[in-house]
């Protein structure tokens, strides 16, 4: 064996040192907040994005976000050492010093700001850097282990990228962007509490007061149903009176409620069920993913096409019928 021998090539060394500052990221939540930022952009520039902009805007919220989580696993340290599921991050593992975690942190913030500063607009750079202040010292420092209301107010960090998105293409923010934020504000909580349903021991070995762990399962299936129930209708507001979506996506997002009801009224039903908290933890992914999408294509020119060409076609058999 090659190991055995003592000669280690330098490049998986250097692999694996990319891979361990990849991981600080915290890599597989970003593409979700890009996702949102994206859908924001599309509707703000009513489906012709300009594709320019839309990869530098994408790429400045990656750092920004970048930042934030790494900057979110120096000051975590402590408890992700001690529970299992982030006991195998980086940083508790060793592979990366503090400092150098911090020095990465910083040069992420920095790329970020300056390239949408320089490439979309100061407000779009201001929000992303106001998305790290917001997570680091509300939720991550002041909340996280103080509140069960922590993902609720700290969840407003997560909410940020399509205020970015917006703002990066029209340079300033109207009520349409804040639903949006409204919107994955309202989200977090039964994203987040499903999760931490199943994974509530590990919170209370190092005492994160997540709701869970505090009042127990069925105030927190209670809190998962009551946020289900604000999400769905302000999910509608987009279309009515906001005016900003029409039919295509009033469809996907009626659908797309129907089963987030339904997952989060089942546990609702059985709060001690973790295969039923899985289920609406992956869910709310989809779900959000999907009315991201829905935004996306009802947004597009040629759905508006598609969707005046039918309208104008059941007018004429509806006034084909006599005495309709
Ligand atoms: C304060 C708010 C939030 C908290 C506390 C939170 C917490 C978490 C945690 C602890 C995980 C499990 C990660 C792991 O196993 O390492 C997770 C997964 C995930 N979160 Fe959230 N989350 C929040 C908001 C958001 C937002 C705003 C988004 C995107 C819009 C998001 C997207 C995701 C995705 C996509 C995953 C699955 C990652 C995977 O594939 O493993 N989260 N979240
Ligand atoms: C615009 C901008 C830069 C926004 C950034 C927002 C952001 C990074 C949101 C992420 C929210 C999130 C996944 C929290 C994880 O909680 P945790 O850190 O408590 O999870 P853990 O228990 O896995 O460490």
């Amino acid at each position: 064996m090659h190991e055995t021998i003592g000669i280690s090539s330098p490049q998986p060394k250097l692999l694996q040192v990319i891979r361990d500052y990849y991981l600080l990221t915290k890599p597989r939540i970003i593409p979700l907040l890009l996702i949102t930022t994206a859908a924001s952009m599309w509707i703000a520039s009513q489906g012709q994005v300009d594709p320019i902009l839309l990869l530098v805007t994408l790429l400045g919220g990656t750092l920004a976000a970048a930042s934030a989580q790494t900057l979110n696993c120096i000051y975590d340290l402590d408890i992700d050492y001690a529970m299992e599921r982030t006991r195998k991050r980086p940083l508790p593992s060793g592979r990366v010093q503090p400092r150098n975690a911090l020095i990465f942190a910083i040069v992420l913030a920095i790329l970020s700001f300056t390239l949408l500063t320089v490439f979309a607009n100061l407000l779009a750079a201001l929000l992303a850097l106001s998305g790290i202040a917001f997570y680091m010292v509300i939720y991550t420092h002041l909340l996280k282990r103080h509140s069960t209301q922590n993902i609720v107010i700290g969840g407003a960090a997560g909410a940020i990228p399509p205020l970015v998105g917006w703002a990066a293409v029209t340079g300033d923010l109207s009520w349409t962007p804040w639903l949006l934020f409204a919107l994955i504000f309202l989200w977090t909580p039964p994203h987040f509490w499903a999760l931490a349903l199943m994974i509530r021991d590990d919170y209370a070995k190092v005492g994160v007061p997540m709701l869970p762990v505090v009042e127990g399962e069925e105030a927190t299936t209670q809190q998962i149903w009551l946020y289900s129930l604000i999400v769905v209708p302000v999910s509608l507001i987009l279309i009515y009176p906001l005016g900003s979506a029409g039919i295509v996506y009033g469809l996907i997002a009626v659908i797309l409620g129907i089963f987030f009801l339904q997952k989060a009224w089942l546990l609702l039903q059985n709060p001690t069920d973790k295969q039923l908290a899985k289920s609406l933890f992956k869910y709310s992914i989809l779900y959000l993913m999907l009315l991201c999408t829905g935004m996306v294509i009802d947004s597009l020119p040629m759905t508006h096409e598609v969707v005046s060409a039918c309208s104008d076609r059941f007018g004429m058999i509806v006034s084909a019928i006599p005495n309709a």
